[in-house]
């Protein structure tokens, strides 16, 4: 190793960094060494001028700056080509490639006096394999990185949004944080859920200081919307439309209501976390992915007969009616079976569905689904379980029960083992249920025909409303019904021996 002028016992040199280093757990050969203090000679020329960095003192600089820098790479397999993004006067980035020189790293810095200074730097110190991009990194930015690493720049879940164009699927996105980022952590595993997976969560300490550090790893499970974008259109089914003339646009229209649907056997999702939902317990119903262009791109694993149709923004609003912003699905919706009252119900209970507001028989089915309903049979004036509001409404139990097509209120047979609900019954709270049941609420406003109210079952209630929401009664009706079921089941539990 070459002697420089400051290289005496306690004095900042090529020496006294070697020394530091190695009580931090790093140890280098003598020209990485040169290296570093060249850049070290760099950073302090053009400090006072730029504002690199706080920290002026030699030692500290060598521990939280240098080996804090080049740690990571000693306890992780590094990815390269690897992007440090905000890499300000090439923290981690540069002493990463100084001590790991077959690392390809861009180094990205937003501020343009300081990517001057890492060209600088890059030229001055020889460094091959690493360039200095300028400018913010975004989403859009598609060079693909197998690596992303940050240090000091913003929280996880906002870098993980910014590299959604660029890291490869399997590719980590490396974060050097302090000991106190539990918060973030959590909040990324389940904001990004499907898209990254915590890898590694390893919190250690500089060796010989007791500055506290924490590694936190997250791998990208999806591939780079470019790469999506290949495999649609590799299948021929990617499709930009414009027009509103357009068939696809023409059929997605007609689905927005209960006829459409019937005549497409098709349907819309919307609102992202149903859409999330559907692809992840329906996927075999997806039939189309619905976004605008520079939209979300389609999830991988679709299967690969799902169309890709990106919208011009202005026709995207026509069918995003709820205004969510989010990718709209369409999903197959076949007509229900018919529902055949000779046959026996299922054990449990069945529920009769009369509601012409889509809202209320989307709740309806969502509360059915809560309870354990086993069948729903959606009566002649019911509106459809895939009208978008009912879909909505039911945060997607309209897919987990299963449905059928039934008559009219009028034509339901007086001889069926029916419950009815109505406001002039019997209190619900008295009265007894069987092992096989099937509720019936009537429609909206005028609810039941009178044959059936002499039966019903009433919800105790004030007078001061005339009555409850159709749907919020049947919620209450099936609690009833499940409450007494648990009880039941209690009972007849074996008592246990003491
Ligand atoms: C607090 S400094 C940290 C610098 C360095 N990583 C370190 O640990 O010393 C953050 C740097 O990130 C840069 N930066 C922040 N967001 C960026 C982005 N999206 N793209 C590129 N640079 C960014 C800023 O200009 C700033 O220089």
């Amino acid at each position: 190793m070459k002697k420089t002028p400051h290289d005496r016992k306690g004095k900042p040199g090529p020496k006294q960094l070697g020394a530091i280093l190695t009580r931090c757990g790093v140890s280098l050969a003598p020209e990485q060494i040169h290296r570093l203090w060249a850049y070290h000679q760099l950073l302090r020329k053009h400090n006072e001028e730029l504002n690199l960095t706080r920290i002026h003192n030699f030692e500290n600089m060598v521990e939280k700056l240098y080996a804090d820098s080049i740690l990571p790479g000693l306890m992780i397999t590094l990815p390269s080509p690897l992007l440090d993004l905000g890499t300000g006067p090439g923290m981690p980035g540069i002493p990463l490639k100084i001590a790991f020189p077959h690392l390809q790293v861009i180094l990205a810095e937003a501020r343009g006096k300081r990517v001057d200074f890492l060209r600088k730097a890059l030229d001055e110190l020889g460094l091959e394999g690493m360039r200095a991009e300028g400018g913010l990194i975004t989403a859009s930015f598609s060079e693909p990185v197998r690596g992303v690493i940050t240090r000091a720049v913003e929280s996880i879940g906002e870098t993980l949004t910014r590299i959604e164009g660029c890291l490869c699927q399997g590719g980590l996105a490396i974060f050097m944080k302090g000991p106190r980022c539990d918060q973030e952590v959590a909040e990324a595993i389940g904001n990004f859920a499907g898209r990254f997976e915590l890898q590694q969560d390893m919190a250690y300490t500089i060796p010989g200081t007791p500055h506290e550090r924490r590694l936190v790893v997250f791998r990208r499970l999806t591939q780079r919307p470019g790469q999506v974008r290949k495999v649609f259109e590799g299948r021929g089914r990617h499709k930009r439309v414009a027009s509103s003339a357009n068939a696809h646009f023409k059929r997605l229209k007609r689905i927005l209501t209960a006829k459409g649907i019937r005549k497409e056997g098709t349907a819309l999702v919307s609102g992202d976390k149903l859409v999330r939902d559907v692809i992840q317990r329906h996927v075999d119903r997806v039939r189309t992915w619905i976004s605008w262009p520079g939209g979300a791109v389609p999830p991988e694993g679709l299967p690969d007969q799902v169309l890709w149709i990106e919208l011009e923004k202005s026709l995207f609003r026509e069918l995003d009616v709820f205004g969510t912003g989010a990718p709209l699905l369409e999903i197959g919706a076949p007509p229900l079976e018919p529902w055949d009252p000779g046959s026996p119900l299922p054990a449990g209970v069945t529920l009769l569905v009369p509601f012409q507001d889509p809202e209320n028989v989307g709740a309806v089915l969502r509360s059915a689904v809560a309870f354990g309903v086993r069948a729903v049979v959606i009566l002649k004036e019911g509106a459809s379980p895939f009208h978008p509001k009912a879909l909505r409404a039911s945060a997607g139990a309209a897919l987990d029960v299963r449905l059928y097509r039934g008559p009219g209120l009028k034509d339901l047979s007086p001889e069926l083992p029916l419950i009815p609900l109505s406001r002039e019954g019997k209190p619900l709270d008295r009265a007894v249920f069987p092992e096989t049941l099937a509720i019936l609420p009537g429609v909206e406003g005028p609810g039941l025909p009178e044959a059936w109210r002499q039966r019903a079952l009433s919800i105790p209630m004030t007078d001061r409303v005339d009555s409850l929401n159709a749907a919020s009664a049947v919620a209450i009706a099936l609690y009833e019904w499940s409450r007494r079921r648990r009880a039941e089941e209690e009972k007849t539990r074996a008592p246990e021996k003491v």
